[in-house]
């Protein structure tokens, strides 16, 4: 920790000082903590981030440039499908990743240093219960996924293996969510194999590029967005990790989707086979104004853009089949070669697009009041965890059916879509067409059999309740042996050898 004359010298240097205004107020214990806050900002680093906030903030009342004459869609070449793919190419793709997941070439990892404000839960997302009826947590659900893809990778390729779980926290989620797996005891994994690390956070600021105090003794402070990930990478010698465990492929995703297919084997299959360094899951976009970004090319260069950084117009343009141009919908399900990550890391994070959000940044007021903004009055910097598209040798896109991998709990129950009802819905609505294949029957409350229905609209409940647990089954597969021709009476949950009905 700097000394307090050290500090105010740098803040000084950054035309900052305001920072300090009520350092004389301040108890013995508060001063400690907040020099400790303040001795992290680096005073060259805080005058640059400063100049272009500001700077953002007068682009961001006008002038913005459009990316939307420069865009054109993903080359079909450079497409793989689940949905347009001949079974046996898909069995080939699968085989490839068992094989790389068997060896201990593979591992997950986590983006999972949002705060969730749309969600509006004071803890972190993957703490959320969706209300299964087996009570599980997003971080449940994904910590057995591990578990079960590493027993199929080991029972096909006759090794034992490991697929490490890196987990990008804040300060935000670094100590409640470590708090979560040690009570709940790592939810069966190995401890040795969750590495927790976290991102950086950078200061909010002014219009006119002053960092802006949250109170007395703290500054506003945000995380520096999923793009935050190859610098954290960095600081915490994430990389040098991965190479000891002799990690080379790496599954990234967002905390977020109920029905993330954890290091899913066809598409690291897919990848690997490919050659790719770089690649992204796609879904089909369901209307023009979803919001989800877009796979896409930039200038002939393969990017994101954003839902908010298109204009309707494009949005909305058709190829005359009437399929949407810019359909390739990113849900934030990326891979990465460790030597594309270890590129970026030494060479391209510092270059990454700074995104600029503007928002109402609750402060304190000259007299030393906290207000509550009711107008937006300061500006947070994000990096995308996408925006290193651009520096790929060789970039893949993947497109995966939506109704199997896709269902984000992004907003809370009352809003009209990405809500806990409808991840719930996209679950148990899985779990029971997985159950129907593998023949069993349901039953209502008087013993009645419910008349199977595969395809359900997308708002309604599956005609029987059945969760199926990922440690039986990963994907829809094993579950013949247990469900074939058994009455069961809905809601049922299915652990192991165990069914349990209502
Ligand atoms: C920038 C980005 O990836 N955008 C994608 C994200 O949008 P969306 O706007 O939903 O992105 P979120 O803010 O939810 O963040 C996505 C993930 O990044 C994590 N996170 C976020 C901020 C941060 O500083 N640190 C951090 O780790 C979150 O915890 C979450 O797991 O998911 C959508 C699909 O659901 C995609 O269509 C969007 O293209």
């Amino acid at each position: 920790m700097r000394c307090i004359e050290e500090v105010r010298a740098g803040l000084e240097s950054a035309g900052q000082t305001h920072a300090l205004r009520f350092w004389a107020e301040l108890s013995a214990e508060q001063k400690r903590e907040f020099l400790g806050e303040l001795s992290l900002l680096d005073p060259e680093e805080l005058i640059q981030h400063c100049r272009a906030a500001a700077e953002a903030a007068g682009r961001a009342a006008g002038e913005e440039e459009r990316l939307d004459s420069r865009m054109e869609p993903v080359d079909p070449e450079f497409i793989g499908s689940v949905c347009k793919s001949e079974p046996e190419t898909l069995r080939q793709w699968e085989a490839e990743g068992f094989l790389q997941i068997a060896v201990n070439k593979v591992a997950v990892l986590l983006l999972a240093g949002g705060q969730g404000t749309r969600l509006g839960v004071p803890y972190p997302k993957g703490m959320y219960n969706v209300g299964l009826p087996s009570g599980k947590t997003l971080y449940q659900i994904q910590a057995e996924r591990i578990q079960k893809v590493q027993e199929l990778a080991s029972e096909k390729n006759g090794s034992k293996c490991t697929v490490p779980w890196y987990i990008m926290t804040s300060e935000f989620t670094l100590q409640p969510t470590e708090k979560f797996f040690k009570e709940n005891s790592y939810f069966g994994l190995d401890p040795s194999n969750v590495v927790m690390f976290e991102q950086r956070m950078i200061p909010a600021v002014s219009f006119d590029g002053k960092i802006i105090l949250e109170k007395k003794n703290k500054i506003a402070m945000a995380p520096d967005g999923n793009g935050g990930l190859y610098r954290a990478l960095v600081d915490n010698k994430i990389l040098e990790d991965m190479e000891r465990r002799g990690v080379q492929y790496l599954h990234v995703y967002c905390v977020d989707n109920i029905l993330v297919k954890m290091a899913d084997p066809v598409f690291i299959g897919f990848c690997v086979m490919k050659g790719a360094d770089c690649g992204a899951k796609v879904v089909e976009k369901a209307y023009p104004a979803e919001p989800v970004g877009v796979v896409c090319r930039v200038d002939g260069v393969y990017q994101v853009v954003e839902y908010s950084e298109v204009l309707p117009e494009t949005a909305e343009q058709r190829h005359p089949g009437g399929e949407l141009v810019y359909s390739a919908g990113n849900i934030c399900n990326h891979f990465f070669t460790r030597g594309f990550l270890q590129e970026v890391a030494q060479k391209f994070q510092v270059q990454l697009k700074q995104h600029v959000a503007i928002k109402k940044v609750p402060f304190v007021d000259e007299e030393g009041n906290i207000v509550k903004p009711t107008k937006p009055n300061g500006i947070k910097m994000e990096k995308f965890v996408f925006d290193v598209f651009q520096f790929s040798k060789k970039f893949v896109a993947f497109e995966v059916r939506r109704e199997d991998e896709f269902s984000p709990l992004k907003n809370a129950d009352g809003a009209p879509v990405d809500t806990p009802t409808t991840a719930r819905r996209s679950l148990l609505s899985q779990h029971y067409r997985w159950a129907v294949q593998a023949g069993a029957n349901f039953l209502d409350d008087q013993g009645n059999p419910i008349v199977p229905k595969l395809r359900t609209a997308q708002d309604a409940d599956p005609p029987a309740v059945c969760e199926i647990s990922p440690l039986v089954s990963y994907f829809g597969e094993g579950l013949e042996k247990l469900l074939k021709q058994r009455n069961l009476k809905s809601p049922a949950i299915v652990n192991g050898s165990f069914v349990k009905n209502s």
